[in-house]
């Protein structure tokens, strides 16, 4: 998906929300457990109640490959079920040297080898650029680099601070030499405040992914406020607050109510920046 597409559609579902399918077979409605692949079906009524509020999807590829050759497969599922107007990122947090990294690629982007076509990849930028140009020899789809994180171990390493700057901040600058805002984008923690502001003077235009709004407690007040720009600029996820909103056979609908609380609130903040 192109920068211009992801932008469209943001203003038309007047949303800038991605739902995180952190799908955990022993967190799911009980009833689910008679279906032949209960976290597909799972997925499946997620994303029917909630597809219109969102302009993206997030599968964290660890809730599928912690069981083995059917979480793949109902990862595959999943992947396409998705609606194929909507913005697909694998947080798979990816890298390493650029021979490994290129099959990392395949596996995600290159449907004919791995039956999967991502939109984007979350890359851990540690090894450098030969770990994270590889994923960037595929058209139309992007990297989501790791900058910021909302854990609060995030501080060990990427607050370190050397005469460039925090190490986070080298991330935003240095990466800048190898794509652009058509196809890269970068994490920010929402439970990282104004720490927004300073990352807006390094990379005004980029999307950010912004996890850690809901069951981490960030605001997605703040993050509006420090992190918006004139093209919205943010995907904002949520995954445990929405999916598992209830665990009882109205999980869908709930799912949908807590997806449309938040689409509410973004419409107010992009009709602000004059979308
Ligand atoms: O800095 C990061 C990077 C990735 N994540 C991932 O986002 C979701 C958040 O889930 P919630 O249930 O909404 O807390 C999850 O997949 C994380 O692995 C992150 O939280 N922070």
């Amino acid at each position: 998906m192109t920068r211009k597409e992801l932008i469209k559609q943001i203003k038309t579902k007047r949303s800038f929300l991605c739902i995180g399918l952190d799908s955990d077979i022993n967190k799911i409605p009980k009833h689910l457990l008679a279906f032949e692949d209960p976290v597909f079906e799972f997925n499946k009524q997620i994303i029917d109640a909630t597809k219109h509020l969102c302009v993206s999807y997030k599968i964290n590829t660890a809730f599928y490959e912690c069981r083995g050759l059917a979480g793949w497969r109902c990862l595959v599922n999943t992947f396409n079920y998705l609606p194929k107007d909507i913005f697909s990122i694998a947080d798979a947090k990816r890298g390493d040297i650029g021979n490994t990294s290129s099959m990392y690629a395949d596996a995600f982007f290159d449907k004919e080898s791995s039956g999967l076509s991502f939109d984007s990849v979350t890359v851990a930028p540690y090894m450098g650029a030969d770990s994270v140009k590889p994923f960037l020899k595929y058209s139309d789809k992007w990297v989501v680099l790791l900058a910021l994180t909302s854990n609060e171990s995030a501080k060990d390493f990427q607050f370190l601070e050397s005469k460039s700057g925090f190490l986070f901040e080298n991330v935003l600058v240095k990466s800048q030499e190898w794509a652009n805002e058509e196809n890269m984008m970068y994490v920010v923690g929402a439970t990282k405040g104004k720490a927004f502001a300073d990352i807006r003077k390094l990379a005004p235009n980029h999307f950010l992914l912004v996890p850690g709004i809901g069951a981490q407690g960030g605001s997605l007040r703040d993050v509006c406020q420090y992190g918006i720009n004139k093209d919205c600029g943010l995907i904002v996820n949520s995954s445990r607050a929405i999916i598992y909103a209830s665990n009882g056979e109205d999980f869908a609908n709930a799912a949908r109510n807590e997806a449309e609380k938040l689409q509410l609130e973004m419409a107010i903040e992009i009709e602000k920046i004059g979308f």
